[in-house]
């Protein structure tokens, strides 16, 4: 049978890159459609080949890199290319600090907004991410451990990740022997989650394989090797098991140690969660009694929230509010903290139940919240501090508060995911009612 032509035929053209892409890819012009190509910078010349579509546009591989461009500079990494977990380590500081705030800006701007609204942007460095997924998969005798190729399932085996912490990327090799063990008899693939915690290392597998009584033992002998808090082993969308127990690897949110589920959602570095706590503390009101805390996770800004006032944390997963729970019972925090299991997709917090509250911070995955937002912007609260993933989803539910009476006062682009299109950004909003209120006082 003979293999159906690609669209972009395998041509091969000379382009000159203009832009970086909101991907990191870098974007030229033919015959009036964008080609993207991977690690390259405006202002590199080059001779590509077209592969296939994309975006109304072509995908190019590169042939021959025939003159860089201004910002065009060494990425920092051996893996930089096949590895999908980076997409933008050629470019010079300066240029890829302005791209990521304008990714906000742009964001915005879509949905109406002036753009003035972002403030600098908050960077994290490099070498901190102490949670990381790696993809593993048996191949005959060897294990495959790292992230995914680009558009593949494919898995780039990680040396030296220039992400992870050091902790973690000491951990990579042993645990690629020990998955020898574990998936090569059945050549099985896995999702292993390591996490850093003040105890050692807290280790998820989920797999598909069998774990057998050799396995466990593999396992004990490696938690005791490398000091590992917690291993814990589970099949895909099953409750995990943990194996070997050394230490609870409790994490800190403020003052309080919680002992969040295997596999939990954590800030990826701490640096991150600690920028993104002050950037909430900081747009609070000063006259606060009540906060709702939604999609609060294990609590990373419930315990912090609680020095200044009464928190109401709501989130859907029900290990992750257990989590909380038990942490505000087992620790004194100053003001009262009360909880919810709840689908805020299907189930949001209405208008009438926040009635009432003065604050609410919310931290929905990258899609957003939609629902949730369309009661805000019925409820009185004062003050929303909206914490996102994603800048599209926050100015699509940014303008579903503002069409409901709020301003955005202020939104502050954190980028936790260096070397990547991810960004995270904490914005402010205000009930109009309420600054008019305000400015009344001032003027008497
Ligand atoms: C970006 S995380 C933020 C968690 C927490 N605020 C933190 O910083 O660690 C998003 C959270 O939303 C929760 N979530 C996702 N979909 C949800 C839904 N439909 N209803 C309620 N919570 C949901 C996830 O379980 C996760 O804990």
């Amino acid at each position: 049978m003979r293999r159906k032509a690609r669209r972009g035929g395998g041509k091969q053209i000379e382009i000159q890159i203009d832009t970086l892409g909101a991907r990191g890819d870098g974007v030229a012009d033919y015959e009036g459609r964008p080609v993207y190509v991977p690690m390259t910078m405006p202002g590199d010349k080059l001779r590509v080949k077209l592969v296939g579509e994309r975006s109304g546009g072509f995908k190019a591989d590169i042939l021959e890199l025939q003159e860089l461009g201004a910002n065009h500079v060494e990425p920092p990494c051996e893996h930089f290319g096949p590895c999908g977990g980076c997409n933008v380590q050629h470019v010079a500081s300066d240029f890829y600090r302005k791209w990521k705030r304008d990714a906000v800006v742009q964001a915005l701007t879509r949905k109406g907004f002036s753009g003035g609204e972002v403030a600098d942007l908050v960077q994290i460095d490099a070498g901190t991410r102490r949670r990381a997924v790696f993809a593993a998969a048996a191949r005959g005798k060897k294990i495959d451990l790292g992230f995914h190729e680009r558009e593949s399932h494919k898995v780039v085996n990680v040396v030296d990740c220039k992400l992870l912490t050091s902790e973690l990327n000491q951990l990579v090799e042993p645990l690629r022997e020990l998955l020898k063990v574990l998936l090569g008899p059945e050549q099985a693939k896995a999702d292993v989650t390591v996490i850093g915690s003040s105890a050692g290392p807290d280790i998820l597998i989920v797999t598909d394989a069998k774990l057998v009584l050799e396995g466990r033992e593999a396992i004990t002998a490696f938690a005791d090797k490398h000091s590992v808090a917690r291993f814990a082993w589970s099949r895909p969308k099953q409750e995990p098991e943990p194996v070997a127990i050394r230490d609870n690897p409790y994490q800190k949110f403020g003052d309080v140690q919680v002992l969040p589920p295997e596999g939990a959602f954590l800030q990826p570095s701490q640096e991150g969660q600690d920028a993104l706590t002050d950037l909430v503390l900081g747009y609070l009101p000063e006259e606060l009694e009540t906060v709702a805390d939604l999609f609060s996770g294990c609590g990373t800004f419930t315990f912090p929230l609680s020095k200044r006032a009464q928190v109401h944390a709501v989130e859907g997963d029900e290990r992750a509010i257990t989590a909380l729970t038990s942490a505000s019972r087992r620790n004194d925090t100053l003001h009262r903290i009360t909880s919810d299991c709840r689908d805020l997709v299907k189930d949001p917090v209405t208008a009438d139940e926040l009635q009432g509250g003065d604050c609410v911070v919310l931290d929905p995955p990258r899609t957003g919240a939609k629902e949730q937002c369309s009661e805000l912007a019925q409820s009185d609260i004062k003050t929303i501090i909206y914490v996102s993933c994603n800048p599209n989803t926050f100015a699509r539910d940014a303008r579903i508060l503002v069409e409901g009476g709020y301003t955005l006062k202020e939104v502050t682009p954190v980028d936790q995911f260096i070397w990547s299109g991810h960004l995270e950004v904490v914005g402010c909003f205000e009930l109009d009612d309420f600054m008019d209120d305000e400015n009344d006082e001032q003027d008497l």
